[in-house]
């Protein structure tokens, strides 16, 4: 059966927003850990493209069993089941990213948070392998009723903007770095350690019952900031599973990002790993255009029929989780909210009656 969810950012996570979640219809949650934005409830919203998503605070601060238990028991307690984990924090594996000194010592860190997870009956994690991270949107008014939206416009930005020490997965790291830039990153670079890191986690993985689930890139463009990006096309996003067969291996399937892929083809794609079981979660997201020009549009107005695909994953017997992920923010006191249960209502429409 195809489940609805909610994601949620770390400042969201409380009652009262896993009450809203289960009034919007979602039986399960997508819990993001990372502190994006200090006090803001979401990254989306972000107005300039140069500001990164903020610092992160959290060096040595791992993931610990009994926090997550606890927090477990409280999102059961609202009736609600804790799908998925979203994200690494930047602070625990900068140097698995960057290939540098701390490399070893934070592997063995995430190692060690994912049998946590595991343990804790949490059973899929995704993540976003990337340098430049989820970086070089604007904001614009855009679309039906003129909310306001990100999107993508190559020649609207400058694409080449090195990146200053400290900072990765558009998230500082480190304040205090010297003022100087990362070096150029190349795709083999890029490709060598993911190979890695993927060898070293997904036996944990396997052990604990987790699936580790790849986010393509967004923006889906093959080089930004001087580095290379691993999931800018199809073809390449599919390459994840050559690098290696574990169940553990698996994709967090954004529609969204791969709608904005030139040339791709979404719902063939679904249809093929939804089959195949390598879906863990979706991100069941809309756009209207493709890179190098795009935006994010509410769910039932972009150019992906959302309706076909909750068809093939009903014929697939898909048994996992939808969340909105994004949507364009809505004119009232709640933006976020309200953008959230319209998307989620709509889904649960198609859930219930495709
Ligand atoms: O939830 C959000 O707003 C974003 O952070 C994600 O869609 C993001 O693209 C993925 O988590 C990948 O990092």
């Amino acid at each position: 059966m195809i489940k609805l969810g909610l994601g949620l950012y770390k400042s969201l996570l409380n009652g009262r927003n896993f009450d809203f979640a289960k009034q919007a219809g979602a039986t399960h949650l997508v819990v993001q850990l990372v502190d994006y934005i200090k006090g803001g409830g979401n990254p989306t919203l972000a107005d300039n493209y140069l500001n990164g998503w903020g610092t992160t605070y959290n060096h040595g601060k791992l993931w610990e069993y009994d926090d997550l238990v606890r927090l477990k028991r409280e999102v059961e307690s609202h009736g609600l089941a804790w799908e998925a984990i979203e994200n690494f924090d930047p602070s625990h594996w900068f140097d698995i990213l960057l290939d540098g000194p701390k490399r070893d010592q934070q592997m063995s860190n995430l190692k060690y948070m994912v049998s946590n997870i595991g343990r804790a009956g949490i059973p899929l994690l995704g993540y976003y392998f990337s340098i430049a991270g989820v970086w070089g949107w604007t904001s614009k008014v855009f679309g039906r009723g003129n909310p306001m939206t990100v999107g993508f416009k190559a020649e609207d930005i400058d694409t080449n903007l090195p990146i200053k020490n400290g900072m990765v997965w558009n998230m500082t790291y480190d304040p205090d770095a010297p003022e100087e830039y990362l070096p150029q990153i190349s795709r083999e670079e890029m490709w060598d350690r993911l190979t890695w890191f993927l060898h070293e986690i997904l036996p944990v993985a396997e052990a604990s019952g987790v699936k580790m689930l790849a986010h393509p890139d967004d923006p889906p463009v093959s080089e930004l900031r001087n580095s290379a990006r691993l999931f800018y096309t199809i073809p390449e996003y599919e390459k994840l599973l050559k690098v290696s067969d574990s169940p553990s291996n698996g994709f967090e399937f954004c529609m969204g990002t791969l709608q904005e892929m030139p040339g791709s083809e979404v719902l063939k794609t679904l249809d093929k790993y939804s089959a195949a079981g390598k879906i863990g979660y979706i991100h069941f997201r809309n756009v209207k255009g493709k890179v190098p020009d795009y935006r994010e549009v509410f769910v039932d107005e972009g150019d992906l029929d959302m309706a076909a695909a909750v068809k093939i994953l009903k014929k697939n017997d898909y048994n996992g989780v939808l969340i909105p992920d994004h949507s364009p923010a809505m004119s009232c006191d709640a933006p976020w909210h309200a953008s959230m249960a319209y998307a989620m209502g709509y889904m649960k429409a198609l859930i219930d009656t495709v």
